[in-house]
């Protein structure tokens, strides 16, 4: 077929990708429209010259057709035009009967549309691993947990909840306050699971886990080149991932002055403009915020905004430690035994004596330690029974001796009588628990005298 039939350019502009045909030096013979539909340059101003010429002109940026040439084997470039298009030439040679090269046939495709599906796809899939991260957070027992919240019937967890419930509806500020371990993350998923934004995503931030200009980054995001070591994409911020949902921001008492400050902007505004870029985002967010500290006292040292504070304390929720909710204790160690039985495959009890030990104990960490305990307990359980003896320390050790007369005699001598009285009351009423009533003290004490001798023999 010969390159100027009528048919033959029928043919090419019957395609959509771009076709540009030059001879064996490089002077162009042929464009077809859809090549002029896509970067805008017109045929007549092209056919007849050079490539060469062209690209020193600034008419082309990059030629593949003169890749080809030189290397002689095919080659694809990816063009950026100045609209913003990006384009992908593949040029290939055609050799004639003494295998040199006769025509370059480039082919230009216009990726614009497929990079953008593509940007889209990254951000829905990081999106996914934000949501799988928060839902991590909890092992698993979250959902099952927000359902049916444990607890719902005490008197204590039954009261957080109901306000909880109360305030979902509306998107109004929350503070949750107290100790770590305590179910503020819990919560903050329950009023999220309960608000109209159930559908909408649940995102989470340690405002205490991560620098000042990371924090910033995570929160508002940033565009491409903002900083040294941004990525070339540009990362959007959780504010915009969690727009129409909710955002927990966790420790908020350990965020940065500068960013508080951006905070506040976003909440009076509802827009931010992302780090490093020019243009306002506007954002539909519920912000939940929670903190172990007393946030009260770091405004007044100066630590954390007035201003900020009172706009997200409209709701103070105070979700008490577990030693202050004792009643707590027991259900919960039943709870998680069950769990951890079940995931273990085991069938482990508690003794009597193990469970009050527990519900004596203070849980510094509270539900958080209290789960770790009971699963490492089943775990490197072996009799089926968990004794007061399978106890850790901080357990046992409810009431440390006054180091200061070990060594004395007499001291030595009230060990000997206390061994042989407890030793005895043993033989008598067979369990710890009986034997301490027996001696009039309490259990834990039995126990932890039990341990030591035990240590030192
Ligand atoms: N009422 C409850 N019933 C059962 N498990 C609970 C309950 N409340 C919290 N938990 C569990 O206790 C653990 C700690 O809860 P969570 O992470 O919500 O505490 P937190 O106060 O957010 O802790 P931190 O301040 O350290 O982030 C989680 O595994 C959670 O599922």
């Amino acid at each position: 077929m010969n390159l100027n039939d009528a048919s033959f350019e029928e043919l090419l502009n019957a395609l959509h990708d771009g076709v540009y045909i030059t001879d064996g030096d490089g002077k162009t013979l042929k464009v077809n429209q859809a090549y002029e539909r896509l970067t805008g340059l017109s045929g007549a101003d092209l056919i007849g010259r050079s490539m060469r010429e062209l690209v020193k002109e600034g008419v082309i940026s990059q030629s593949a057709t003169l890749r080809v040439l030189q290397g002689g084997r095919p080659v694809s470039v990816m063009q950026s035009l100045s609209q913003g298009k990006k384009l992908l030439v593949s040029a290939t040679p055609i050799l004639d009967a003494g295998k040199r090269i006769s025509y370059v046939v480039s082919t230009v495709r216009d990726m614009t549309e497929l990079l953008r599906m593509k940007h889209e796809r990254d951000e829905l899939q990081q999106l996914k691993q934000l949501r799988n991260s928060t839902a991590k957070l909890h092992a698993g027992q979250r959902d099952n947990l927000l359902r049916s919240p444990l607890m719902a019937d005490q008197e204590v967890s039954g009261r957080v909840l109901s306000l909880a419930r109360q305030v979902a509806s509306s998107s109004v500020k929350v503070l949750l306050q107290g100790e770590t371990g305590v179910g503020k993350t819990l919560v903050a998923q329950f009023i999220h699971n309960a608000s109209p934004r159930a559908s909408e995503p649940f995102l989470a931030l340690n405002c205490g886990a991560l620098p000042e200009n990371l924090i910033e980054a995570e929160l508002f995001g940033y565009v491409p080149g903002a900083f040294t070591g941004a990525g070339p994409k540009g990362k959007r911020g959780l504010l915009e991932l969690a727009h129409h949902g909710t955002l927990f921001l966790d420790e908020i008492g350990d965020l940065p002055l500068p960013v508080q400050v951006k905070l506040l902007k976003v909440i009076e505004e509802n827009r931010f403009i992302p780090v490093g870029g020019l243009e306002l985002k506007e954002v539909d967010v519920r912000i939940i915020s929670a903190t172990h500290h007393d946030l009260k006292q770091q405004v007044a040292q100066g630590r954390f905004r007035a201003d900020l504070y009172y706009r997200l304390n409209v709701v103070p929720i105070h979700i008490p430690a577990l030693r202050e909710r004792r009643e707590e204790i027991a259900p919960l160690l039943h709870y998680y035994l069950d769990r951890f039985n079940a995931r273990y495959e085991r069938q482990v009890q508690w003794s009597l004596e193990a469970l009050d030990l527990m519900c004596d104990y203070d849980w510094p960490g509270n539900i958080r330690e209290l789960i770790n305990l009971v699963e490492r307990l089943v775990v490197t359980n072996q009799t089926g029974t968990v004794e007061a003896l399978d106890m850790p320390e901080e357990l046992l050790d409810l009431n440390p001796p006054n180091t200061s007369d070990t060594g004395l005699p007499l001291r030595k001598v009230l060990e000997n009588a206390e061994r042989s009285a407890i030793r005895a009351a043993l033989l008598t009423h067979k369990t710890t628990r009986l034997a301490a009533k027996a001696l009039g003290v309490s259990q834990a004490t039995v126990v932890q005298k039990m341990k030591r001798w035990e240590q030192s023999d």
